[in-house]
């Protein structure tokens, strides 16, 4: 699940200020011109470096969809600590090889005390500007992980801009959700260079900073374009109403909700929810089913023992409760233009985007063969293999197997065992697209075993691992 929190951005007034915030000089690209457009930067008075008068590039966070006219905002002042050997970064650039090299170093050396650095990096925020912190979550565990693995995402495809700009393209649009404004980025940057500074004694140096000032203009940039970009014909959120409800197990609910306006998303792809029990906690889930001429939506959600939203979400959530649902995302879809089989491999809930998968096949009235392996620890766990069974018998192209970790086959064309050992012994699927879903684990070692199999790593499509193992060891 690829939407990752790394920085919540908090919508704020001006506290006062603390020092010197201009080195993130960030810009809106106006989509109608060439030149940028400041939306923060400058010295003085606003602690993300964005002078107060200065008119923001974008409307405010969604509250019923009012829009909000753009203004042309006066040329930033420059910075004394706005770096003067490298000139302002253009939108979406990728940093220097160079500039990778330092920052992949940095984040080598920083991998190992990854829990103190990002707690130095929220408290130093928090400090400089104690209004941001009641706009995050009461508990800040899971925010830590998600940073840290936002972090890596990002410096892992530091010299790779077509992967880094979609992925901070999507990050930007998600970040929406939170209120986050161009003028929270510089602060966000201040502060994580204070806390690399602190903790990469090693490979830290004036050209280290220089690149991850200049990787960090890019990244912001990128982020805010993307969700200026979004605002234009999209809300920050929806409000969504539970209509059903199912307990299919102790632990496990199937889920449908009615949001309150059109909701995109490809079926595929995964939603984020905040319940009404976790203000500003959200969770990544898949979406169940292809979209429905009904608007409607289904979330397959498990309780897990430290999982506060899931737990709400099966145990406390009743038909009428509102939850908000971020923007969909996630690159787990049909691609329209082959005719190439799909071999999907779903672990436990990752049955649920497989489920939308075979639905958006039979929807798309070019029926290709689509094959699904549907894992579970046990018969018990198999939760959706009726609903499976059924498709199955609706659809000649489609084949559905049960896979049980423990235990014998609950049918005859079932397997026992892993998941991915189940698909190994098959036989060769070369002609076949390859979809994963499932935990970390399973989703490792099932891109192996379908690599094994024989279809080519570019033809194999999963969720973000980052983002999963946040998620299942979290929520
Ligand atoms: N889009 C996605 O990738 C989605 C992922 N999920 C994730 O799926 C997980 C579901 O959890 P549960 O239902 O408790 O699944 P589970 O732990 O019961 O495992 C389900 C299946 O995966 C296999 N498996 C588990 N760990 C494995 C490993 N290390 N190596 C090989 N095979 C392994 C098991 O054999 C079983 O067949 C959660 O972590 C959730 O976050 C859920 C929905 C969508």
């Amino acid at each position: 699940m690829t939407t990752t929190s790394a920085d919540n951005g908090i919508p704020g007034s001006d506290p006062g200020n603390d020092g010197d915030w201009g080195w993130f000089s960030t810009t809106r690209r106006d989509p109608g011109s060439e030149s940028p457009r400041t939306a923060g930067g400058g010295r003085g008075g606003h602690p993300g470096g964005v002078p107060p008068q200065q008119p923001q590039p974008r409307q405010p966070p969604q509250d019923g969809g009012a829009q909000q006219v753009r203004q042309t905002p006066p040329p930033p002042p420059r910075s004394a600590f706005e770096p003067v050997t490298a000139p302002p970064p253009t939108a979406h650039s990728a940093p220097p090889t160079a500039d990778a090299t330092l920052i992949r170093r940095t984040m080598e050396e920083i991998e190992p005390a990854a829990d103190a650095v990002t707690s130095y990096f929220y408290a130093m925020l928090f400090v400089r500007h104690p209004y941001l912190r009641d706009l995050f979550p009461a508990s800040m565990d899971s925010q830590r992980d998600r940073l840290f693995a936002a972090l890596l995402t990002a410096a892992r495809n530091v010299d790779n801009p077509a992967v880094l700009t979609e992925y901070l393209q999507g990050l930007g649009r998600g970040h929406r959700k939170y209120g986050t404004r161009p003028e929270h980025y510089p602060a966000v940057g201040e502060c994580l260079i204070s806390a690399l500074t602190r903790y990469a004694h090693h490979s830290w140096s004036p050209q280290t900073e220089a690149a991850w000032v200049r990787a960090y203009t890019t990244i912001s940039q990128i982020m805010i374009d993307a969700a200026a970009d979004d605002e234009a014909h999209s809300p920050a959120w929806w409000h969504a109403e539970i209509v059903s409800h199912e307990k299919r197990t102790d632990d496990i609910a199937v889920i449908t909700l009615r949001p309150d306006q059109p909701y995109p998303f490809l079926a595929g792809q995964y939603t984020s929810v905040e319940t009404p029990w976790w203000p500003r906690v959200w969770r990544s889930y898949s979406l169940a089913s292809a979209p429905r001429a009904d608007g409607t939506l289904s979330l397959h959600v498990k309780a897990v023992p430290a999982g506060w939203v899931s737990g709400a979400l099966v145990r406390r959530a009743r038909p009428g409760d509102v939850v908000r649902l971020g923007p969909a995302a996630g690159s787990m879809t049909v691609d329209h233009r082959t005719d190439n089989g799909l071999l999907c491999l779903g672990g436990g809930t990752g049955i649920a985007p497989i489920k939308a998968l075979v639905e958006d096949v039979a929807e798309h009235g070019r029926p290709r063969p689509v094959e699904v392996f549907y894992g579970a620890r046990s018969d018990h766990d198999l939760y959706d293999l009726e609903t499976m069974l059924k498709l199955e018998a609706r659809h000649p192209w489609l084949s559905v197997r049960p896979v049980v970790a423990d235990g014998c086959p609950v049918r005859a064309s079932g397997l026992a065992g892993q998941l991915p050992d189940a698909v190994r012994g098959t036989g060769r699927w070369s002609a076949y697209d390859g979809y994963v879903s499932g935990p970390p684990g399973m989703i490792r070692s099932g891109v192996d075993a379908l690599r094994g199999v024989g279809i080519p790593v570019n033809r194999i499509r999963h969720d973000s691992l980052d983002e999963l193992v946040s998620q299942s060891t979290q929520d």
